[in-house]
């Protein structure tokens, strides 16, 4: 039971235990550490060799890297006299903490509880065996007390009893999900995104998804009882495994108000409404001025990144660490930040983070999102919010290395080094000038890594190819000393540093969208790809983005053709020279052009560049563009012939993404009827998406009849609208799943936009077939578990209460034969149903637990049964099953008669939910049932 459940801020929606197995069976066990893990802790906390510790055949983990030690110093991100107790403190573990799910009186309830039976008997202990024992702590700057951290030593957990207890205790909460160990940091950006209940929220890249479940718990909090929230989570993810570690984790919340889909994040489709007259008040909304298309109140860009802020948990991070990793995850970042800019609404919030300590990957991201979004975003001052916690302002100077050089400006890149080495990565993001050596560009490696992994790939290969080992120091260079400044007040981005409050490594940067992210075009004819053969260019006009602030020019030399001149500066620079600058700039410049078809005319549209894997440019007609804008069609990522540019040819999509709603002028002389054909050969048709079932409305009324009819269903739990499916097939639908009106609105959206989201999965499950004998019952689909607690109070028929006594019989016997049961008024009250699911509930008056779970159980305990002829089967699994036992203790008398009966109905064991559980074995398909197996070790 995740935390909405527990925070009771959806009364009767609320979970009971045995809807989390899925949760406790697919979750991966954080506490229980790997054998190298617990070599690393032991080797670190007692300064003794991981071989030592962990036995022979372990190796030790070095932890300490001279190339992180020089790098770091140089850019100063600690000051001197503190660098001795930054560098021990990442070379200590890390504490634990952990998080209490949901919100509300629960989840005080439950903190309360903890505080009462652990830690404050512990708040005296501070020695054992002459060893310092720090204290639990509440993390200050967590809301509520609801967050807390520990560290102690093995050692320590295996002398002190009440510390054993503690441990069980987490261990078996965790796996229950009731709380969520997560590092400290990673708690943060969510805190700074400010999510309200009524917000549509985007989480960029989101898995494994401890931010997302935050998100989850924001939008869900302070709902009024019985009445769903009207907020929105969209948890991006890129990687399909881990896409199912999202689902499962954001699982635990029963959110009807989730989707998870799977994208690149840099070319996350902007949908668009097409115009199509309302036909209810809800899809009115959507088309709004403000609210056409998929706009988000607020955006997570909590990035992909070279990730040495975790080395506390992470120790072989000393041993890769090298400077080129943060160089190569730098352009994606800014490329999913500006994405994230333009799906922004106007006076949204976005918070960009990583779990790096690298300024190339921090503030200059950072001073490129300011740079390329033109004034339309504010870098929030934040020092008021969270005011406990402690916090570094952002550098404002910082160098870049490179082949084993520092380097201060762009001026000293090396012509060989252009496609690793950006202008962006810079204080000023300058680049080169007239005077700078541009020549034979078509040398330059222009690859963009798409990927966390082939950005480590392509870093570790630059840094082999160039000699630069991870250990390698690098010679002092006279000049490195002089550094850019940056223009920008960066002091407000947050460097979270480990020494000050013992946690892992993390930047945040707070946004503010203030501004339409809008752009201007020049005309142009390009006609090959910049960055492919520079110097075979032909005509090219680039023009650096209009800055807020000052102006800027450019020129093109049309008689060397490759070479573009800068002009005096505006406020952010010159005007790069550079290719990937160069690239930008006609990016922008097709952003800006296509934001114009918003407000012109047809006719007016000028002929655009697209680029195709060789690198030579194709022209599209601007009106395509526009019209497959007005479709909501477009792709984000176009090539020639419609081909889908990956990699490397994707430099920078957002020359296709929508502009914002308030750009959206002129409407009228769109061409909005436009479809995928009239702009055939120029669209990647992309949904449906390959191995991943599209989803679908249920609207067959007869089966939405049965279900209404059979459960008794009340008016107040709106079923039409709100049920999907993944199987156009009726007979063989196996899966109904419930979603929100927003999660609906979004469906329907995108339907009508060509279905370019790729939809992992879409709020709960409700209903699954039930695959017993035909005929067996008027409705084939039993409630799924985790739809029980939502589906509870408004269902009328097929339920009964029964006693502690036979809640536990059926619990230990899966199969009870109707004579079998204590209570004749249960056993004539379920006879009574029809034959099929039903759902037994604990009476409450059973209910007399006076631990830390009292809190939970005022929540319905209730499972699903069948009713067969002539048992009454338990729907859950064995291992739920035992939980709940566990939870509700057996007496003497009781345990005896339950063995009697478990020898007579041994035969009768239905194993119902077992064989549900495995029956699909496709990824999204099935989405979740095989997520234990996939365990993982994520840093957040
Ligand atoms: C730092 S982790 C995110 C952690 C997550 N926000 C959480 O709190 O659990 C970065 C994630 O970005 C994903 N990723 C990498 N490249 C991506 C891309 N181009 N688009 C979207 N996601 C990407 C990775 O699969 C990884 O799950």
């Amino acid at each position: 039971m995740g935390g909405r459940n527990r925070g009771g801020s959806f009364k009767g929606h609320k979970r009971g235990r045995t809807q989390r197995r899925d949760f406790r069976d697919g979750r991966e066990n954080v506490w229980k550490k790997s054998r190298a893990d617990s070599n690393n802790n032991a080797a670190s906390s007692d300064g003794v060799a991981a071989e030592e510790a962990g036995g022979p055949g372990w190796a030790a983990f070095v932890k300490e890297s001279p190339a992180f030690d020089t790098y770091y110093k140089k850019q100063c991100i600690v000051p001197e006299k503190e660098w001795e107790e930054f560098i021990l403190t990442l070379r200590k573990p890390l504490p634990t903490t952990f998080r209490i799910n949901g919100s509300g009186q629960f989840a005080c309830d439950i903190r309360d509880q903890m505080q009462r039976d652990f830690f404050d008997y512990l708040k005296d202990v501070t020695e054992l065996d002459g060893e310092f024992v720090e204290p639990v702590r509440a993390l200050p700057w967590y809301p509520d007390k609801l967050a807390w951290s520990f560290n102690f030593s093995r050692m320590q957990l295996r002398k002190m009893p009440i510390l054993t207890r503690i441990h069980d205790f987490l261990k078996q909460e965790n796996e229950i999900g009731s709380i969520s160990r997560q590092e400290a940091v990673s708690m943060l950006p969510p805190l700074f995104l400010d999510v309200q209940p009524h917000h549509r929220a985007l989480d960029m890249c989101a898995a494994p998804g401890s931010k997302t479940f935050q998100l989850l718990e924001m939008i869900h909090k302070d709902g009024e009882p019985g009445v769903p929230s009207n907020g929105l989570v969209i948890a991006n993810d890129l990687d399909v495994q881990r896409c199912h570690l999202l689902i499962h984790q954001t699982k635990r919340m029963c959110s009807p108000n989730i989707l998870v889909t799977n994208h690149e994040a840099q070319h996350f489709p902007g949908l668009k409404h097409q115009k199509v007259p309302a036909t209810s008040e809800k899809q009115e909304d959507l088309c709004n001025e403000n609210e056409k298309g998929l706009w988000f109140d607020r955006i997570l860009c909590d990035v992909p990144c070279s990730g040495d802020g975790t080395i506390r948990k992470a120790p072989d991070i000393w041993r890769k660490w090298n400077a080129g990793i943060g160089n190569g995850m730098h352009r994606l970042q800014v490329q999913i930040a500006m994405r994230g800019v333009s799906l922004l609404r106007l006076g949204g919030r976005l918070v960009y983070s990583t779990c790096s300590l690298n300024p190339v990957e921090n503030e200059a991201v950072v001073s490129e999102i300011l740079r390329q979004s033109q004034g339309s975003m504010e870098l929030l001052d934040v020092s008021a919010e969270l005011p406990e916690l402690k916090r570094r302002p952002g550098l404002s100077t910082w160098k870049v290395r490179d082949k084993g050089k520092w380097l201060v400006s762009y001026s000293q890149v090396n012509r060989h080094r252009a496609g690793a080495v950006v202008p962006g990565m810079f204080p000023s993001g300058k680049g080169w000038t007239n005077a700078d050596p541009v020549e034979n560009m078509n040398t330059v490696d222009i690859s963009v890594p798409n990927t966390q992994k082939e950005c480590d790939t392509v870093a570790s290969a630059e840094a082999a190819k160039f000699g630069e080992s991870v250990t390698d120091i690098v010679e002092e260079d006279p000049d490195s000393e002089l550094g850019e400044v940056s223009d920008f007040p960066l002091d407000r981005c947050i460097r979270i540093l480990p020494h000050d409050q013992d946690t892992g490594g993390f930047f945040i940067a707070v946004f503010e969208k203030i501004w339409p992210y809008k752009f201007r075009s020049t005309k142009k004819e390009v006609v090959h790809h910049p960055l492919r053969s520079l110097n075979t260019v032909g005509k090219v006009e680039i023009q650096e983005p209009k800055s807020p602030i000052g102006d800027c020019h450019s020129t093109k030399r049309e008689d060397d053709h490759d070479v573009i001149k800068d002009k005096p500066s505006n406020n952010y620079g010159t005007v790069n020279a550079h290719p990937s600058s160069l690239l930008t700039s006609i990016a922008l410049e097709d952003q800006l052009h296509s934001l114009e078809c918003g407000g012109m005319h047809e006719n007016d549209l000028q002929s655009k560049v697209s680029m195709d894997s060789s690198g030579d440019a194709t022209v599209m007609k601007e009106g395509d563009e526009c019209a497959a804008q007005d479709s909501g069609m477009l792709s984000p990522a176009l090539g020639v012939n419609g081909k889908a540019m990956s990699g490397s040819e994707q430099i920078h999509d957002d020359r296709f993404l929508v502009s914002d709603p308030i750009e959206q002028i002129n409407e009228g002389a769109r061409v909005a009827e436009a479809s995928m054909h009239q702009v055939n050969g120029k669209i990647q048709q992309q949904g449906p998406w390959r191995g991943v079932d599209p989803v679908l409305f249920l609207n067959d009324e007869t089966l939405i009849r049965s279900l209404v009819s059979f459960y008794g269903i009340t008016d107040s739990f709106p079923l039409r609208g709100h049920l999907v499916t993944r199987s156009e097939d009726i007979s063989r639908l196996k899966r109904i799943y419930y979603i929100a009106q927003t999660v609906s609105d979004v469906i329907q959206l995108n339907l009508q936009a060509g279905g370019q989201l790729k939809i992992a999965s879409a709020g709960h499950k409700l209903f699954e077939r039930h695959t017993a004998k035909e005929g067996s019952s008027p409705c084939s689909f039993r409630i799924a578990s985790e739809g029980l607690p939502v589906l509870l109070p408004f269902i009328t028929k097929q339920r009964v209460s029964c006693s502690k006594a036979d809640f536990k019989l059926l619990l230990s016997s899966k199969a009870v034969p109707f004579g079998s049961f204590h209570d004749p008024t249960f056993s004539s009250a379920f006879q009574n149903l029809l034959p099929g699911c039903c759902v037994i509930e604990l009476a409450s008056d059973s209910l007399t637990e006076p631990s830390h779970l009292a809190a939970e159980q005022k929540a319905p305990t209730a499972i699903g049964c069948w009713r067969g002829r002539t048992n009454l089967s338990v729907l859950v699994t064995k291992v739920e099953a035992e939980q709940m036992l566990e939870r509700l203790s057996l007496t003497e008398a009781e345990h005896d008669h339950l063995e009697a009966i478990k020898e007579e109905d041994d035969h009768l064991h239905l194993s119902l939910t077992e064989e549900s559980e495995h029956n699909h074995p496709d990824a999204f398909k099935e989405e979740d049932d095989d997520l234990h197996k996939l365990a993982h070790d994520d840093p957040v």
